[in-house]
């Protein structure tokens, strides 16, 4: 290896001197050991490897391995739901045709790797022929990856986990879940709804389940100002699974903004009161941009 501290030579005006790079060192700041020595030497203390600089490195490694796997995948939507979603659940069933109709549709399908239904939908993903993807987390109580998880790759840090989900997604579909769940959608949510990613739709899969959410945001949430009502168009609710797809179809091939009007080739994107206008939510307004315009992608 090449040595990357180098002496240099003594000028009698000049005290002796080492550089490291951009880093001058003279006198008693002079280190005799070579870099290599300090990097092949084993005896010394281990505390640095729980160190904050320590983790950075780590954390980085997590970026550039899931961007290394996933830069290529091509089209794919990120599946969320619960990680106790039962095999005999109507959700689990819902996941797995989501799963097949997605890869019909021409995507891969990402999941959290995990159980419930990420398997479900990695099932379905996988027997239609698909790319299936997990996205795993490494968790106190570990599980390891579904069986139907094709492409695999476990993080340790949530955050680099989140980032592959939307990064390497056209869209996300939602299905019934937790804190993991809301935790995934509201990041999403967080993301449109203050432009950092644009054409990105979100559809929720299960009326009744989501509902109330979708009461409290309108009720509360927007009667108090704390959001805007176009930003409740960006959420797409439903029980159809077809529907789920076509919609996150129509937004990919228009390209047009998420939260936008999507209104595609004579797909009107519906809320479940069928009123064809476009929201999400029952009684809300029609879709529009954040701003009631279109959003520039960056
Ligand atoms: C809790 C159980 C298993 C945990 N295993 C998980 N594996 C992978 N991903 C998970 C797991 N648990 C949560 N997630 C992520 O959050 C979402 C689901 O969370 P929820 O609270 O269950 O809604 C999911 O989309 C994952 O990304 C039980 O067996």
């Amino acid at each position: 290896m090449r040595e990357e501290q180098d002496e240099r030579p003594t000028r009698p005006d000049r005290p002796r001197e080492k550089q490291r790079g951009r880093i001058v060192t003279r006198r008693t700041q002079m280190q005799t050991s070579t870099t290599d020595q300090r990097l092949l030497d084993t005896r010394g203390p281990s505390d640095w490897v729980h160190t904050d600089p320590w983790r950075v490195m780590r954390i980085q490694s997590e970026f550039v391995e899931g961007f290394g796997m996933l830069a290529e995948l091509g089209p794919a939507i990120s599946v969320f739901g619960s990680a106790r979603t039962k095999v005999e659940d109507p959700m689990y069933a819902a996941a797995e045709r989501l799963g097949g109709a997605l890869v019909e549709a021409g995507y891969a399908v990402i999941t959290g790797g995990g159980p419930g239904v990420m398997e479900a939908a990695n099932k379905g993903a996988s027997q239609a022929g698909g790319v299936s993807v997990g996205l795993g987390i490494e968790l106190p109580f570990e599980q390891g990856m579904n069986p139907w998880v094709d492409i695999g790759l476990n993080f340790r840090y949530f955050f680099a986990r989140k980032t592959m989900f939307v990064k390497y997604a056209q869209g996300f579909v939602v299905l019934p879940g937790g804190f993991g769940t809301f935790d995934e959608l509201f990041e999403a949510l967080t993301l449109v709804q203050t432009r950092k990613v644009t054409s990105f739709p979100l559809v929720l899969i299960g009326t009744a389940y989501w509902s109330g959410l979708l009461t409290w945001l309108r009720e509360t949430v927007l009667a108090d100002g704390k959001i805007k009502p176009a930003d409740l168009e960006m959420l797409h609710l439903t029980d159809d699974v077809d529907e789920a797809v076509e919609v996150v179809r129509a937004v990919e091939q228009s390209h047009v903004p998420a939260g936008g009007d999507l209104s595609v080739d004579g797909l009107a994107v519906d809320g479940p009161n069928g009123d064809g206008a476009g929201g999400a939510l029952p009684g809300g307004p029609p879709a529009q941009g954040p701003n009631g315009g279109p959003v520039s992608p960056d």
